[in-house]
């Protein structure tokens, strides 16, 4: 695992778009996996960027989103199809064919899962996964706890997530208790994966994944184990470090 540590949440955003350019510039009909929340905003900014100032192209490039919350519909402005659409995917030469995200609004939960996994499947796993990491260390939403054999799968959010997550809702009672995730292990089958965080609130979270034992408890600590990991954190993030890790 490769740990950098950068100035700023901006200087943090280039650097993670630098590298996503670099795959998708050497494989251009390569699959990424895409994370929502406020952190990765400004990588899609980046990568907005560099779409209209250098073109360049995602006609190849196909998506794959980590979660999305059950019950909300795509054009709900919650929903994460709705942030991926507003911050990303309608800026740049994407076919609507190629991105995807699982369905929170499936008749069958079960079975959207299965579906999921199939797609993932089918596209020969994704290449280059971007994350960002929750105040209790999960990724995507595989929260405290969850299998590190996990596949996608339906989830029910713990009261701390539900409350992280409640700054993005009009009340905390607007918040989904439920979601669906790619698995951990799905996630750890990606080539490469990228990892950013930055804030003080993400300090904690980064300490346990950079220097607690490997956890089921501490899902994102499932990272250690992969050969190509590298984590992009900001100096507050990385406060809490020992020194000898930064
Ligand atoms: N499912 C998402 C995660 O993928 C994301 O990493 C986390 C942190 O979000 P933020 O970047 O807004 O702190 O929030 C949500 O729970």
């Amino acid at each position: 695992m490769k740990l950098i540590v950068v100035k700023n949440s901006d200087e943090m955003s280039k650097l993670a778009a630098e590298k996503m350019l670099a795959v998708i510039k050497e494989k251009p009909n390569a699959t990424i996996g895409l994370a929502t929340g406020g952190t990765p905003k400004g990588v899609y900014a980046e990568l907005r960027k560099d779409h209209q100032e250098n073109g360049t192209s995602y006609g190849q490039i196909k998506t794959v989103n980590l979660d999305e919350y059950v019950g909300l519909s795509p054009d709900d402005p919650n929903s994460y199809h709705y942030y991926m659409n507003e911050e990303f995917l309608s800026h740049i030469n994407i076919k609507e064919e190629n991105i995807h995200l699982p369905n929170g609004i499936a008749d069958d939960l079960q079975t959207e899962c299965k579906r999921y996994e199939e797609i993932i499947s089918s596209l020969g796993g994704i290449d280059l996964q971007l994350l960002g990491i929750g105040h209790n260390g999960h990724i995507g939403f595989n929260e405290p706890g969850t299998s590190f054999e996990s596949r996608t799968h339906l989830v029910h959010l713990t009261e701390e997530t539900i409350q992280a997550n409640s700054r993005y809702f009009d009340s905390i009672d607007d918040v989904p208790t439920k979601a669906l995730t790619m698995g951990i292990k799905t996630i750890l089958e990606s080539n490469e994966i990228i990892l950013v965080a930055n804030g003080k609130e993400k300090a904690k979270a980064i300490k346990f994944l950079v220097e607690d034992p490997i956890d089921e408890l501490v899902p994102a600590s499932a990272l250690r184990s992969h050969a190509n990991v590298t984590i992009i954190v900001d100096e507050a993030a990385a406060s809490l470090l020992q020194k000898e890790q930064k």
